[in-house]
């Protein structure tokens, strides 16, 4: 996340750090969101069928041992069948982690809210995208949990021109543009918008940035739009 600030411990407790295994030792990959007890959403791009992988919950500062950590191997991992790696314009950057077993939900881990079926945010509306990504372009990772509030973009001044372009798909949400947004290492995880019912929930999940600099302007953040995969979720988290 960059030009955002630590979040408070465990403020997000669906927030999952992916790590996978190289060497004897795991590192961070990617963000990830929990949606049920045995189950994590993260990017189709964060999951290579080469890597082990392993699920922490319960994380704030990476470098620490904080006893809060529920770590978890993983049962099954399901890409959206559409995803295409070749082609991140495309959109279906969603995949499901089944986890070895079930989480303890407690108050720092706990599962998310979705959006309705078909939920689109209107244009400005405050979410707030959450990370271990890079703190800026080419840059560290930082130890504990980052945040930075993004406004939401609408599609068709995401879609403009000399914004996204056609790169940009309804089945995507774009927010920020300015000098906040997500960075690598960022993926996979929440942009976290709080409803009038005073809940949160998650309606991306952290997909691209620009290949020129995280924080380009008129290059927001791009998610994959949550709303738009209710019944795959649904239907995958019956079927594995
Ligand atoms: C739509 C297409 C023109 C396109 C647009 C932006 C990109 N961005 C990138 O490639 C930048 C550079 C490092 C990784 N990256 C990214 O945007 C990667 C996803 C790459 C998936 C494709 N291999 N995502 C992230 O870094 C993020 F923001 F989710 F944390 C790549 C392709």
């Amino acid at each position: 996340v960059v030009n955002g600030e630590d979040a408070k411990a465990y403020s997000w407790p669906w927030q999952v750090s992916l790590q996978y295994l190289s060497g004897s030792s795991y590192y961070h990959t990617c963000g990830g969101t929990l949606i049920a007890p045995n189950w994590v959403m993260t990017a189709g791009h964060c999951i290579s069928s080469r890597n082990t992988y392993r699920v922490v919950l319960g994380e704030y500062d990476l470098t620490k041992v904080e006893n809060s950590e529920q770590i978890f191997g993983t049962a099954d991992i399901i890409v959206h069948p559409s995803w295409n790696s070749n082609c991140v314009a495309c959109g279906n950057d969603i995949a499901l982690i089944k986890l070895e077993r079930s989480v303890i939900i407690n108050d720092k881990v706990q599962p998310a809210c979705l959006p309705d079926p078909g939920a689109v945010l209107p244009n400005n509306y405050s979410c707030y995208i959450s990370g271990w990504g890079r703190l800026y372009t080419n840059g560290p990772l930082p130890s504990k949990l980052q945040q930075a509030l993004l406004p939401v973009v609408d599609h068709s001044v995401c879609s403009r021109s000399d914004w996204w372009g056609s790169s940009v798909k309804t089945t995507m949400v774009c927010a920020g543009g300015d000098i906040k947004s997500g960075c690598n290492g960022d993926s996979g995880g929440p942009l976290n918008c709080k409803s009038s019912n005073g809940l949160w929930y998650v309606h991306g999940v952290t997909s691209f940035v620009s290949s020129y600099g995280c924080n380009t302007i008129q290059k927001p953040t791009v998610f994959c739009r949550v709303s738009a995969f209710i019944s795959w979720i649904n239907d995958t988290m019956t079927r594995y």
